[in-house]
């Protein structure tokens, strides 16, 4: 069975990790300009100041993907190349850079689906409070507001924040994302409900203003199975899936977070200040959701924490490597005798993928799911002059052939982003994790180089993985 025509075979980047020109046509600084140049927080120093140079090199990376035949480019804009101070006044240089991009898309007709928030805070903003105070809600909502005027007309297809798990835990429990906090357990949860506040915010005014296309969220998918059926690690279970998909999906699709979570919040003191109007809004709001997106990577296997244990912060602890446990103790993850893991400890797990696809159509019915990223982080194989990535090409096929068998079973996934498109910086493992599809030698100045997954995407792109 091939794809349906109208599924997407797309693949993704974020502006931080690849654009570079970090003080170029009047960008703004980012709080990561400022964060990656603190001594020990990023691998080997490395930062985004010039990462993969797409800012310049953008109509050659576009024009690759064409040959490749990718369908959908997933992208991210950089908040502080739009308004350098996180509001007031806009750089029309940043939005002419993003019109350059949306239309070298359009052009090589591949539909461009844009990431608002992927991370790159205006450090303005950051030093106001960052996603703990509200007026970077207000500014995000008019970032948005602004974007979607300028390139609302081409694009059709919007994220307004990317893994907000990622930045909220990274940024106040574990120290390894800006604003570098640690064991901040109740800015945590309130950064987490700020931001769905801002999506909801972002939601309405999308409607409001009629715009074509679809806008949703991308989520970080990572479904927590017990290592046994010992009644403790099933309740493990339980608690890692009400915080770690619950707790973020339900304010989305439901309009109202998980009662399980909530009333553990409310015994530890940890609940966010929240208005009644802000729950109204994420009831009105989440029926105008278009769409889930979902990056999953691998599944989490998890055992009750019966140990001292606890969350160990900073960024060696903070790769997704399993042992760390749970925030509050209560469950740890951990690595199993009779798995498959990556370089970095994640599990390659496709079963796990589809059944966890079940349970999310279990909970939240048919909504629309875009797979907004899935790959392989490693360090290719280089054999004579070509990348021979074969571990991606076995990884990416089946994990496709996982989303297939949920599309058969009437699973409503409308397209899938591989992370990523071309070899990138990574925030916590700098240039030595990669995942594109393209190879980027930063040894012979950022020249770019088509790897052996290259061809076989292509050739997947053109028989709609009917052989899958
Ligand atoms: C932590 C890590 C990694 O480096 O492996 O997960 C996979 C992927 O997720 C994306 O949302 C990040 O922007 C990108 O940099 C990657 O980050």
């Amino acid at each position: 069975m091939k794809m349906p025509k109208d599924f997407l075979f797309g693949a993704a980047s974020a502006s931080y990790q690849v654009e570079g020109a970090w003080n170029v046509d009047g960008k703004g600084v980012s709080n990561w300009d400022v964060f990656s140049k603190i001594p020990g927080k990023t691998f080997e120093a490395t930062n985004g100041d010039v990462a993969i140079d797409h800012y310049h090199r953008y109509k050659e990376d576009i024009g690759l993907m064409a040959e490749m035949g990718l369908e959908s480019y997933r992208f991210s804009i950089s908040w502080p190349r739009i308004f350098p101070n996180g509001t007031g006044e806009v750089n029309e240089k940043g939005l002419a850079f993003y019109n350059n991009v949306i239309d070298e898309c359009l052009k090589h007709g591949i539909v461009p689906f844009v990431t608002l928030y992927h991370w790159d805070l205006p450090q303005v903003l950051e030093e106001q409070g960052g996603w703990r105070s509200p007026e970077t809600a207000d500014a995000f909502v008019r970032f948005a507001k602004t974007c979607f005027e300028a390139f609302g007309d081409r694009v059709r297809n919007w994220i307004t924040f990317n893994e907000t798990v990622i930045f909220c835990s990274l940024g106040y429990l574990t120290g390894a994302h800006p604003p570098g906090i640690t064991g901040d357990a109740k800015a945590y949860f309130q950064t987490t409900h700020n931001v769905f506040v801002a999506h909801a915010r972002a939601v309405e005014a999308f409607k409001e203003a009629g715009y074509e296309g679809e806008i949703g969220i991308t989520h970080v998918f990572n479904p927590a199975f017990s290592i046994d059926e010992a009644p403790e690690n099933k309740q493990a279970e339980v608690h890692a899936n009400e915080y770690a998909t619950h707790w973020f999906y339900d304010p989305i699709l439901k309009g109202e977070y998980p009662a399980y979570v909530v009333k553990d919040l409310e015994k530890q003191g940890l609940l966010p200040e929240w208005t009644e109007e802000e729950l109204d809004l994420l009831k009105r709001t989440a029926p105008l959701n278009d769409f889930i997106g979902l990056n999953y990577y691998c599944p989490q296997r998890v055992m009750k924490n019966d140990s001292a244990l606890v969350m160990a912060g900073g960024r060696e602890n903070s790769t997704g490597r399993p042992g760390n446990p749970s925030f509050d103790g209560v469950y740890k993850t951990v690595l199993m005798d009779d798995k498959v893991y990556t370089k970095w400890g994640w599990e390659i797990a496709p079963d796990a993928f589809l059944e966890g696809m079940r349970m999310l159509q279990a909970r939240y019915g048919d909504i629309k799911i875009y797979i907004t990223e899935n790959g392989l982080g490693d360090e290719d194989p280089i054999v004579g002059e070509e990348i021979m990535d074969t571990p991606r090409i076995e990884y990416i096929e089946s994990h496709l052939r996982a989303v297939k068998r949920a599309v058969e079973e009437g699973i409503n996934v409308s397209g899938y982003y591989a992370w990523s498109v071309i070899d990138l910086l990574s925030w916590l493992n700098g240039y030595k994790k990669q995942y594109g599809f393209i190879y980027v030698d930063h040894a012979n100045g950022l020249a770019r180089k088509k790897k052996q997954s290259f061809h076989w995407y292509q050739e997947i792109i053109a028989t709609r993985a009917a052989e899958l």
